[in-house]
């Protein structure tokens, strides 16, 4: 279970909180969908999560792990795919993924099997020797949900995973998520895609300005919101106050 209480983070030159007052439960064998506006504060809180940013206040668990005062544990715990993977671009990918199998102590005897079986998942074997610097943006994607999933991670954090995904990776990347989840893992995922949340989380988290707006099932928030609000999009937009386009 990942538990966060009361998070809180400012940034140095701002005069309001990035992540104010963010407290949040998520169990075990979920996915939980992260939306919000553009700066509402959602890459911030994945970086508090997976321990590259310092919350000002508050603290964040998972199976009992502190994020400060286990760090080690906590991290280990943890698979990250960041909005913008970064990698040694002279490295083949395979490289990279015996750097990250080494980093995290994958033992010599599954590691191989692993990194196989996942590349064929992500439709990444023939590209496995290529120099990172010759891939496009999609496979840099592709890579870095390998490299996270490697360790058989219990937590899966990705921040807006599916772009740069052409609609058969994404296609296949939700599939591994869901899979993932149902054995008993949790993963985290932040989008702006709002048909991809409903079509893959059980539990929502709504942010605008730092602020939690609405933590639940999409059935729940369909609820509260009452008759007439037939869509994710319509119920989003009502919540955040973003307005429909024109
Ligand atoms: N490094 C930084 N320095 C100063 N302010 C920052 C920094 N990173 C983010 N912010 C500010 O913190 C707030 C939250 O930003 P954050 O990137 O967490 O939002 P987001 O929900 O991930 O946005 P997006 O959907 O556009 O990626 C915004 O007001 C943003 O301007």
């Amino acid at each position: 279970m990942l538990e966060c209480k009361h998070l809180y983070k400012r940034y140095g030159n701002q005069k309001k909180n990035a992540v104010d007052d963010l407290s949040l439960t998520i169990e075990s064998g979920r996915i939980f969908g992260f939306l919000g506006p553009n700066g509402a504060g959602k890459s911030t809180t994945i970086k508090m999560l997976v321990g590259l940013l310092k919350p000002d206040q508050g603290t964040i668990q998972f199976d009992g792990k502190n994020s400060k005062t286990d760090a080690l544990s906590y991290k280990q715990s943890i698979g990250y795919v960041p909005d913008e993977p970064v990698f040694y671009e002279r490295m083949t990918a395979l490289e990279h993924l015996t750097f990250i199998a080494d980093i995290y102590e994958v033992e010599q005897k599954v590691r191989k099997a692993r990194i196989d079986e996942l590349s064929k998942t992500l439709l990444l074997s023939d590209a496995l020797s290529d120099q990172i610097s010759s891939y496009s943006h999609g496979m840099k994607q592709k890579l870095s949900v390998i490299a996270a999933l490697l360790p058989s991670p219990k937590l899966l954090i990705l921040d807006e995973p599916m772009v740069g995904l052409d609609p058969k990776a994404s296609y296949i990347l939700k599939q591994l998520l869901k899979s993932y989840a149902q054995a008993g893992n949790t993963v985290f995922f932040s989008t702006h895609v709002l048909e991809v949340a409903q079509q893959l989380c059980d539990t929502l988290g709504i942010i605008k300005e730092g602020r939690l707006l609405y933590c639940g099932t999409f059935e729940q928030l369909q609820a509260d919101a009452g008759e007439g609000t037939e869509n994710l999009e319509q119920l989003f937009l009502e919540l955040t106050d973003e307005g429909t386009p024109s």
